[in-house]
């Protein structure tokens, strides 16, 4: 898969809510009501990544946990990046 230019980027950004596109990745982080809540979302997002077989880098904080997505056999941003991005989304509002 090959990494989208600058323009499908900005069109597939306004199909999410609060991700940003920084230094060839997208990114967003999420509030979580405790340090143990962060956990739990964490793993529901490991298990989605391992289905996608597509691996995000995550920074927890307390009760913050920090996405960021990047296709590295791209070198970029690809689908596959929107689409874990849209799966977290959807996890994060069944928490
Ligand atoms: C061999 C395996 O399919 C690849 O290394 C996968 C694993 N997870 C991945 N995750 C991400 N974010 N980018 C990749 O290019 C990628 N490639």
């Amino acid at each position: 898969m090959s990494k989208l230019s600058a323009e499908q980027i900005a069109v597939y950004l306004r199909k999410l809510q609060s991700w940003k596109f920084e230094n060839s990745a997208l990114h967003k982080t999420y509030r979580l009501p405790s340090f143990a809540a962060s956990i739990r979302f964490v793993q529901q997002i490991a298990a989605a990544a391992e289905s996608a077989n597509h691996h995000p880098d995550l920074y927890i904080r307390s009760d913050r946990v920090t996405v960021s997505l990047t296709t590295h056999d791209a070198n970029g941003v690809t689908g596959k990046d929107f689409s874990l991005a849209q799966q977290i989304d959807s996890i994060s509002s069944s928490l």
